[in-house]
């Protein structure tokens, strides 16, 4: 569903490279992360897949079709953006929030009710309680929810994530990434995800990409890369979720 084909991005003419011939595959359904420490080219190699930022090189595929033939707003229209700061519009209501992209499409006022109330049901915000509140009338976990739902209004077959629980407490998060799953297998949606939790990557993905310094250093399935780090800074990155694990696992017994 999404491919990159040995895709880099400079910022300078091609003296340094934010992401260094990266080449990924997701088949349709599967959810990868993108995990890595700041500044490894997570968020640029997300925003090349919907074209807000456009690769200095190598080729992006989007359900088979290379996405620099498409219109850059139609191709937005396709897939579902949800990021850290949410981006709700403050004087709109959340029902109006949720399907503003439908308004701009020219979807009747009574379809759109009834859109935004399926979906924040389905993202748990009851609609009967939240449609009319505006953005500043929720908490964070909540708008965060909001976001979830807009990005869901357009029926994407292709969802991008750019650390969307990064801002929440532990509590919220939880909840948010349970229900982020459910949705991902209920509606077959293929996803990326970004983050630099590797206990949320492990939890969340099918696959897992690790990045540094703009490359991929190991590419693999959670289970994959617990038993064969096959790399340093990988084995490093999973130490934490394993002794909090065993951790636990010992007070418990
Ligand atoms: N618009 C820009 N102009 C110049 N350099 C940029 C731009 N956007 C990103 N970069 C650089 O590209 C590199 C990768 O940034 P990117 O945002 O992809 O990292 P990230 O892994 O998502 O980091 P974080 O976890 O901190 O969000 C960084 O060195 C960053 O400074």
């Amino acid at each position: 569903m999404i491919e990159l084909q040995n895709i880099s991005k400079s910022w300078d003419g091609g003296q340094t490279f934010a992401v260094k011939n990266i080449s990924l595959e997701v088949p349709t359904g599967k959810v990868l992360a993108l995990l890595g420490g700041s500044g490894s080219g997570k968020s640029t190699t997300v925003k090349m897949i919907n074209r807000l930022i456009e690769p200095t090189s190598g080729q992006i595929l989007v359900d088979g079709e290379d996405i620099t033939q498409q219109d850059p707003v139609l191709l937005r229209r396709r897939i579902g953006y949800v990021f850290q700061s949410i981006g709700l519009l403050p004087h709109l209501s959340v029902a109006d929030n949720v399907t503003l992209l439908l308004k701009l499409q020219g979807v009747k006022a009574a379809e759109r009710t009834a859109i935004a109330n399926r979906l924040l049901d389905m993202v748990d915000l009851p609609s009967e309680t939240f449609a009319g509140r505006l953005p500043s009338e929720l908490s964070g976990g909540q708008r965060q929810r909001v976001g979830f739902a807009r990005a869901l209004a357009a029926e994407p077959k292709v969802m991008l994530l750019d650390e969307p629980f990064g801002a929440l407490d532990p509590v919220t998060r939880d909840s948010l990434q349970i229900e982020f799953l459910k949705i991902q297998k209920q509606l077959g949606l293929t996803a990326v995800i970004v983050t630099h939790d590797m206990a949320e990557a492990l939890l969340l993905a099918d696959m897992i990409a690790v990045m540094n310094e703009g490359e991929v250093l190991r590419i693999g399935t959670p289970r994959e890369l617990l038993q064969d780090p096959g790399d340093d800074y990988v084995a490093r990155l999973l130490e934490t979720p394993r002794r909090h694990g065993e951790l636990v696992r010992e007070l418990s017994a």
